[in-house]
């Protein structure tokens, strides 16, 4: 679990982050959505370490970071799994290397062991005899779940996510999400997804969080967004082509 206390964020003189309250829970999908600059990203780098919020306070478990000595956020910091954006693989290391990465940073096995792991991991994403071959020589998907088994060959207690559909077909997507979910649900992770594609909102949105000009608008589950009133959570939905043909058929069939 991993709970944060009126966050604020400023760079110069704007302020991107106005005070966000709110705690993302284990064993879910959590997704942070919003419209294109409204501060998801730079909530997702405060809640890895990356960027220092000038308020509040981050909770992980019922541990502040901003409490934690240097020994404290070293192991904070071996306990996150992370799904960048584009998959973000060395392009110059074959699939077992790249998988081996976080293994060889973050701990003392031997070279047997961790090649049992990263085989463990790679074939949790349904991906075998890519051992040897390059980040170029494999789809768009093969990579994003050869990044999955990356972020999470550690055994993380917490992942993180940003646009992991990015560049994707929606049957892909639809593949890479679901692993994302079932990932999450087997190793009890809390999870933490950013996103603006509303088909992974109606996929795994276990836990939404609506972010809009840098302030928490709303929070819900997926099946709470056909139910709710509130119009900055209809304007983001209706943003999306296919949401709005959904929702005109549902008009014209009343
Ligand atoms: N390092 C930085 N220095 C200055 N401003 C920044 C920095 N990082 C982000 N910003 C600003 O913060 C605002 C929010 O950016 P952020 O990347 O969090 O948006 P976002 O919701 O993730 O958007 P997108 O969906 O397009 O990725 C933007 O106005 C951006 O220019």
């Amino acid at each position: 679990m991993i709970k944060i206390e009126n966050i604020k964020k400023s760079f110069g003189d704007e302020e991107i982050l106005k005070g966000i309250t709110t705690t993302f829970e284990k064993g879910k999908t959590n997704l942070i959505i919003g419209q294109s600059g409204s501060g998801k990203t730079v909530m997702l780098k405060c809640l890895i370490g990356l960027f220092q919020p000038e308020e509040g306070r981050i909770y992980y478990e019922d541990k502040a970071i901003q409490d934690m000595n240097d020994d404290e956020q070293r192991t904070l910091r071996e306990e996150i799994g992370m799904l960048f954006q584009g998959g973000a693989l060395f392009d110059s290391m074959n699939i077992e290397d790249n998988v081996m990465f976080p293994l060889r940073m973050f701990s003392s096995q031997k070279k047997s062991e961790m090649l049992t792991r990263v085989n463990e991991v790679l074939k949790r994403v349904n991906l075998e005899n890519v051992n040897k071959k390059f980040p170029a020589e494999i789809s768009g998907g093969m990579q994003k779940r050869v990044s999955i088994a990356r972020a999470i060959v550690n055994n993380p207690k917490y992942l993180f996510c940003d646009e992991p559909n990015s560049g994707l077909d929606p049957r892909t997507a639809t593949v890479i999400d679901n692993l994302i979910q079932e990932i999450t649900h087997e190793y009890n992770i809390t999870t933490i997804v950013v996103t603006h594609d509303m088909n992974s909102v109606m996929e795994i949105g276990e836990n939404i969080v609506l972010l809009k000009n840098g302030l928490l608008v709303w929070q819900g589950t997926k099946e709470d967004i056909f139910k709710t009133d509130n119009e900055d959570v209809t304007k983001f939905v209706y943003s999306s082509d296919l949401f709005k043909k959904i929702r005109d058929i549902q008009i014209s069939e009343q």
